[in-house]
């Protein structure tokens, strides 16, 4: 299977607006809670994405009706007034586990026989003590593979309920979450007591103002005895609005408070009910500046430009909290993040994972068994992020590019889980460091014109020509066949050159002059031929993608290697012109030339370039023809700045 993968380009910054998707935890409890209830239910906004898929998908296969309004997000559900009407089914439920939890604990009081499985991530997540809680009532639940995990088989039993039962709530709140929705079904009044200390407590906020909103009254005391009451029935509300994804807007808060801002996400705020939204708060005590409204959250930078170095508890954000492992990057010193023990046994071991990935673009990672200590690098470096299926690990590591640093996800379609537009919404808000790529034949003017045009808007050159004669003149050196290809292509991807001043060194000896010799100039063309060498030098072209911006010059640059680049030239002229030109320039540098020589070889280098099978040279549709046959240096120059400015 070949790996799927994003690149995203360094940003210049993120500023604007973005529309949350819905909540998941509110989506995939609402829809158990209306299908348990009486009547029929209108849902707005519910989040499209595979966990909510899993939920709908079994709601179905046991009996719940329901309807989504055309393409909408708007859904309607009608209740079956009680346990589930399908007495026996087998269930797949993915990596869903706010479907998983709260099914297990539904379907063990609804008198049938089911079989729970997800996908093997899902059976390495513990559920046995939601199946303990379960049998404490007379539920009959057996496991399917490793005594406490997924799996499930789940067989009719004789519900015992009433007075108290107990669960531990301190490796996952959904086991609690999952408890209190089923309860209901027995009629009867039972208590649970929680061992150990609840983590996660915004989360049972959450079910317990959902129960609420469908009619059941928890009654609390702290965070450790919950009773459900007796003769308790869920009833439809008529219609429930879903929030935005709380968790889902800690991506782009962080992103306003990196990379300027400011970026305001629409769908949570002050009266929201997920506790996530206190992300906010935490990016504030990094001195970022967040401003709130009853439905929106605004981030922008730090007065100062820098975040703040941290030292926090985040037991009660969990899966936000992961955003600011990624923003510990951008801190002004070591960040400690606490009482995380939680992202050990979500979709992947999160604090291993992030650790891993963190030291990749460069960070030094501590890693403890409930918390993270990271320390910033001076300057990130560019990575291959892997995600475990984790589809947090995609959307924190795509801060990365708001670094100046590009980065590369691999396996992005991960975020289906929760938010499948995420990519399309983090390019609305950020703007790629923008490259100006002019492509063009040997002496047309590539050169001498990007030169100028780099100058004129202050960005950073690269002239891609020169890093193919420097592997030519160092594969010489080395004394390499031209057709060495394994051989060329290592010496491409540790080239030893520099680039000072307009001077080009390779070691520390000065090749300016060397690397423009006719033998090098028919070896450029030799080894650009080879799809290894080529390979081995694109990492270094993107390395010279830097704010304020860059003008690429070379045969590739709009084609293969800056594909997004926001301006595509194809600079050429008549083959006479290109050779009247090379013969002047040699002419003035005192190296010697004839017309009829410099024509043939023009010729020939054009035939090569354009019919090499790699990154062959030639005009892209979406690339603009600059014919400079009768086109000064000047006016070349300015008809270039005209479209990058328009
Ligand atoms: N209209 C023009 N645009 C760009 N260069 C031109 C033009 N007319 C003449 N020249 C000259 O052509 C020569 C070759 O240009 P150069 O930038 O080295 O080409 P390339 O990089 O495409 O090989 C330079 O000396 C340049 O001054
Ligand atoms: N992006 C690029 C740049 C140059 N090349 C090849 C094409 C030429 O044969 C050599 C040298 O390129 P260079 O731009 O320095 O050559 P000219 O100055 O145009 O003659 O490298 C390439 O294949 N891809």
């Amino acid at each position: 299977m070949t790996m799927d993968f994003i690149d995203l380009p360094p940003m210049l910054d993120a500023t604007g607006q973005v529309r949350l998707p819905g909540s998941k935890s509110i989506s995939n409890r609402t829809l158990l809670l209306a299908a348990l209830a009486e009547g029929r239910t209108e849902i707005r906004d519910l989040l499209a994405s595979d966990d909510v898929e899993r939920m709908l998908d079994a709601l179905r296969t046991l009996g719940v009706s329901w309807a989504r309004e055309g393409d909408s997000d708007h859904y309607r559900v009608d209740g079956v007034a009680g346990p589930f009407p399908v007495k026996a089914a087998d269930l797949f439920l993915g990596n869903a586990g706010t479907a998983f939890r709260p099914l297990t604990a539904a379907l063990a009081l609804s008198g049938g026989e089911y079989r729970l499985t997800g996908v093997a991530r899902m059976h390495e997540r513990p559920i046995g003590d939601l199946v303990d809680g379960l049998r404490q009532v007379g539920a009959n639940v057996r496991y399917l593979g490793v005594e406490g995990f997924p799996p499930l088989h789940i067989l009719p039993a004789a519900i015992r309920p009433g007075g108290m039962l107990r669960v531990r709530g301190d490796v996952s709140s959904q086991f609690l979450t999952a408890l209190l929705m089923a309860l209901p079904l027995t009629g009867t009044q039972t208590t649970i007591e929680v061992v150990g200390e609840l983590i996660s407590k915004p989360y049972i906020s959450i079910t317990l103002d959902l129960m609420a909103r469908f009619g059941v009254e928890v009654q609390r005391e702290g965070w450790t005895r919950f009773t459900v009451p007796g003769g308790a029935r869920y009833r439809s509300p008529g219609t429930l609005f879903v929030e935005g994804d709380a968790s889902s807007a800690s991506y782009f808060l962080a992103a306003g408070a990196i990379g300027g801002g400011p970026v305001r996400v629409e769908g949570v705020g002050r009266s929201s009910i997920q506790g996530d939204v206190r992300f906010a708060e935490a990016l504030a005590e990094l001195g970022a500046r967040v401003d709130i409204g009853d439905n929106w959250i605004e981030a922008r930078a730090p007065e100062s430009g820098r975040l703040k170095a941290f030292d926090l508890d985040l037991n009660h954000i969990p899966d936000a909290a992961m955003t600011l492992a990624v923003a510990a990057l951008f801190a002004d010193g070591p960040c400690t993040l606490r009482n995380i023990a939680s992202w050990r046994v979500k979709e992947t071991d999160r604090i291993a994972a992030m650790a891993k990935e963190l030291r990749k673009v460069g960070a030094a990672v501590e890693e403890g068994a409930d918390f993270l200590r990271v320390t910033p690098p001076a300057k990130l470096v560019p990575a291959a992020i892997d995600t475990y299926d984790d589809h947090r690990m995609a959307m924190c590591f795509s801060l990365v590019s708001l670094g100046g640093c590009r980065v590369r996800i691999n396996e992005p379609k991960c975020v289906n889980k929760t938010f499948p537009t995420y990519f399309e919404c983090f390019a609305s808000i950020t703007r790629p460091v923008p490259v100006i790529a002019i492509d063009g034949p040997s002496a047309s003017g590539k050169g001498t014109v990007a030169a100028r045009v780099a100058a004129a808007l202050g960005y950073h050159y690269l002239d891609s020509g020169s890093l193919y004669r420097l592997v030519a003149l160092a594969a010489r050196r080395a004394e390499l066949s031209l057709d060495d290809e394994p051989a060329l292509a290592a010496l491409a991807a540790c080239l030893p050159a520099r680039f000072s001043a307009a001077r080009v060194m390779l070691d520390d000896e000065d090749v300016t002059d060397a690397i423009r010799s006719e033998t090098c100039s028919v070896g450029a063309s030799r080894v650009a031929a080879l799809p290894a060498v080529r390979a081995a030098l694109l990492g270094r072209q993107h390395d010279y993608r830097r704010a304020p911006g860059l003008v690429a010059e070379g045969r590739d640059m709009g084609s293969i290697v800056f594909p997004d680049a926001t301006v595509k030239i194809f600079l050429t002229a008549t083959v006479e012109a290109r050779a009247q030109r090379r013969y002047k320039q040699l002419m003035e540098k005192g190296m010697g030339a004839s017309m009829e020589s410099l024509l043939k070889d023009l010729h020939e280098r054009d035939a090569r370039d354009a019919a090499r099978t790699v990154a062959p040279l030639k005009k892209l549709p979406d690339a603009v023809l600059l014919d400079t046959t009768k086109v000064d240096v000047e006016q070349a120059v300015g008809f270039v700045l005209d479209r990058v400015r328009s």
